[in-house]
C-alpha cells in the first residue's frame, strides 16, 4: 500500500469519500498536526530557531495555517506570511486562520530581507495548483529557493505539478524542498521528472484514512520487493551454460564503445557468456574485458542466446535486416537506441515486435520515445506516464522510459516509477549499460516485467552506491558502473534471497 501512486483526480475523490461521516476541517487538522510533527523531528535540537510558515490562498495554506499554530503551541517561534488576497478562503482555512491568531503565531506582511530561519514551511499551494507561480508568490519562491535551511513542503513542493512532476508553466517557478510530507497518497509528480529535485525526501501522511478504502493506483513506486523473488543465490554445482548467453547486437563503424558497455553491463550482472555481434569489423577482442566473446553479426547464431539489440548500431540495411530477424525470433529481445528509431520509423518492425511472443523489453529516452510514438520530446515529458504506458500498449512489450524517475511500464497498464539513481547517469554509455544488465537478467531467465524493474533498480542503484562511495555524479563514466551494479546485485541476493543451495547439514 505505501508504495502506491495517485492521480489529483483520485486524491480529490478520496478526500471526498474521507469526509464523508468525518467533523468538517478534520483532515485539515489532522495534516497541519502531522506537518508540525515533521517539522519538530526536522528542527531536532534547534528548536530554539524560527520557523517561516508561508501560507497560500486556498486549502494548502490552511494546512500551512494549522502547522503552524501547533508548532507555536509547542513552544517554537512560528512566524506566517499569508497573503490571500481577495480571494475568499475555504471555511476550514479560515477556522485554521483563527486557530493560528488566537496563540503565539507572528504574522508578517512582507519577508525580512535578512531571516535566520530553522526551517521554512511551504504552504502556498498544493494540488489546487493551476498556472504558473507569479507576483508576490513568485517572489516568495524565489526567496526560499535562496534560503539554506530546510524546507518541508506541504503536500506537493508549490509549484511542481502533482501528476507528472513538471514545474507548472510556461516560465513557471517551484519551491525546492528537503522534504515534502504529502497527504493521503503518495504522487507520481513527486519521483519522476523534475519531481525528484524539488520534492527532496517523502513522507506519505494517510490522515487516518484507512488504505483498504483506496482506489487502484494509477502506479507504484518501485523497489526491490518487486523483483525481489528473482534473486537467488548460485549454486555451487552449475556452470556458464546455468547463466544464459546474451548476444549484443551492434556497433557499427566507429559506433563500437556502445555495444562493449552494453556487453560488460550484462557480464558483470551475471550472464554466463557474453558476445558482442559486430557490425562492423572491430577488434579482435576487448583487452579490457576479455571475457567478451566478438564475432561478425553477420551469419551469428540467434538461436538460444538472449539478444540485445540496438546498441550503436545505425540504420543501415544490415541493421534493419538483423532487427528484423531478432524480432521474427523467438529469443528474449531487449531493445533500445538505434533498434528503437528504426522500429518507430518502420509499421512493418512494429507489428513484428507486438506480435511477439518471447520476452520483448524497450528502453527508450524521451527523444527515443518520441521517435516511436511520432510526438516530441516536449509532449513525452510533459506527461511520462501516459507515454510510457502508450509505448508499451502499441508494442506490447514491456517499456522502462528512462530519465530522472524512470517509468517502467507494461502493456496491461501497470506502472512503476523507479527511485534509485542519480545525475551521475546522465552520461555516454549509461543507458547501454542499464542495456546490458537488463540482457543477463533476460538470460536468466526472468521474465520481461521483472527484468526490466530490476535492471531499472540495480542501474540507478549502482549509481546510488558509486556516489556513497565519493565517485561522482559529476565525472561519473559509463564505464563504472557495471562493476558497481554487480556489487548491488550481490547484496540484493544477500538480503532477500533464500539460500537456494542444498539444505545445511
Ligand atoms: N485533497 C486532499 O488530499 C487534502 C487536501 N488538503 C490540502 O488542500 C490542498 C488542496 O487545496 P485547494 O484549495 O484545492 O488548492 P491549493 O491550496 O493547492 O491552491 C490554492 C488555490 O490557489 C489558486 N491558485 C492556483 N494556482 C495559482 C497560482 N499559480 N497563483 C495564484 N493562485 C493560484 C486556486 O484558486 P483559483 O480560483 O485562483 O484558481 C487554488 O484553489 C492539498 O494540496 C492539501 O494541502 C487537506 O487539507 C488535506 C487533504
Ligand atoms: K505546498
Amino acid at each position: 500500500m505505501d508504495n502506491h501512486l495517485y492521480t489529483v483526480a483520485q486524491l480529490r475523490a478520496i478526500e471526498t469519500a474521507a469526509y464523508t461521516g468525518l467533523p468538517a476541517g478534520t483532515l485539515m487538522r489532522r495534516a497541519g498536526e502531522a506537518a508540525a510533527r515533521y517539522a519538530l523531528e526536522l528542527l531536532g535540537d534547534r528548536r530554539d530557531k524560527p520557523v517561516l510558515v508561508l501560507a497560500g490562498p486556498g486549502n494548502n495554506g490552511g494546512d500551512a495555517l494549522e502547522a503552524a499554530a501547533r508548532l507555536a503551541d509547542a513552544g517554537v517561534d512560528a512566524t506566517v506570511l499569508f497573503q490571500p488576497g481577495q480571494r475568499e478562503i475555504s471555511e476550514e482555512a479560515q477556522s485554521a486562520h483563527e486557530r493560528a491568531r488566537a496563540g503565539t503565531v507572528g504574522f508578517i506582511d512582507m519577508l525580512p530581507p535578512d531571516g535566520d530561519w530553522g526551517l521554512v514551511v511551504d504552504g502556498l499551494f498544493g494540488i489546487g495548483l493551476a498556472r504558473p507561480i507569479e507576483g508576490d508568490y513568485r517572489e516568495m519562491v524565489d526567496a526560499v529557493n535562496a534560503m539554506r535551511c530546510p524546507v518541508l513542503a506541504l503536500d506537493v513542493p508549490s509549484g511542481l505539478d502533482a501528476d507528472t512532476g513538471a514545474v507548472v508553466g510556461p516560465g513557471g517557478v517551484a519551491v525546492r524542498a528537503s522534504h515534502t510530507i504529502t497527504f493521503l497518497g503518495d504522487k507520481p509528480g513527486l519521483h519522476t521528472l523534475d519531481g525528484r529535485d524539488h520534492a527532496g525526501q517523502v513522507r506519505v501522511e494517510m490522515l487516518g484514512v484507512d488504505p483498504a478504502q483506496l482506489p487502484a493506483p494509477v502506479a507504484r513506486r518501485g523497489g526491490a520487493e518487486l523483483f525481489g523473488h528473482l534473486l537467488a543465490a548460485r549454486r555451487h554445482n552449475s556452470h556458464k551454460g546455468s547463466y544464459g548467453d546474451v548476444a549484443i547486437v551492434g556497433g557499427a563503424h566507429g559506433m563500437l564503445g556502445a555495444p562493449l558497455l552494453a556487453a560488460r553491463g550484462a557480464l558483470h550482472a551475471g550472464a554466463g557468456r557474453v558476445f558482442v555481434a559486430m557490425l562492423d569489423a572491430g577488434p579482435g577482442y576487448d583487452s579490457v574485458q576479455p571475457e567478451l566473446m566478438l564475432r561478425q553479426a553477420d551469419g551469428f547464431d540467434f538461436t538460444g542466446r538472449t539478444l540485445v539489440i540496438g546498441p550503436g548500431m545505425g540504420d543501415s540495411a544490415t541493421a534493419m535486416r538483423l532487427l528484423a530477424r531478432a524480432l521474427d525470433g523467438d529469443s528474449p529481445l531487449l531493445i533500445d537506441a538505434d533498434a528503437i528509431n528504426l522500429i518507430g520509423a518502420s509499421p512493418d518492425l512494429l507489428a513484428r515486435l507486438a506480435g511477439r511472443a518471447a520476452p520483448s523489453v524497450l528502453t527508450p529516452h524521451p527523444l527515443e520515445g518520441a521517435r516511436l510514438l511520432g510526438m516530441t520530446t516536449s509532449v513525452i515529458q510533459a506527461d511520462r506516464l501516459e507515454a510510457a504506458r502508450e509505448m508499451a500498449l502499441r508494442t506490447r512489450a514491456t517499456v522502462i522510459l528512462k530519465g530522472s524517475g524512470s517509468i517502467v511500464a507494461r502493456p496491461d497498464g501497470e506502472m512503476v516509477i523507479n527511485p534509485t539513481g542519480n545525475a551521475g547517469l546522465a552520461t555516454a554509455g549509461s543507458g547501454d549499460v542499464l542495456a546490458g544488465i537488463c540482457g543477463a537478467l533476460l538470460a536468466q531467465g526472468w521474465p520481461a516485467w521483472e527484468a526490466a524493474l530490476g535492471a531499472a533498480w540495480i542501474h540507478g542503484a549502482a549509481a546510488d552506491l558509486l556516489v556513497a562511495h565519493g565517485i561522482g555524479p559529476i565525472g561519473m563514466t559509463a564505464g563504472e558502473l557495471p562493476a558497481a551494479a554487480r556489487a548491488v546485485l550481490n547484496l540484493l541476493v544477500a538480503e532477500v534471497s533464500t539460500p537456494s543451495g542444498p539444505p545445511r547439514s
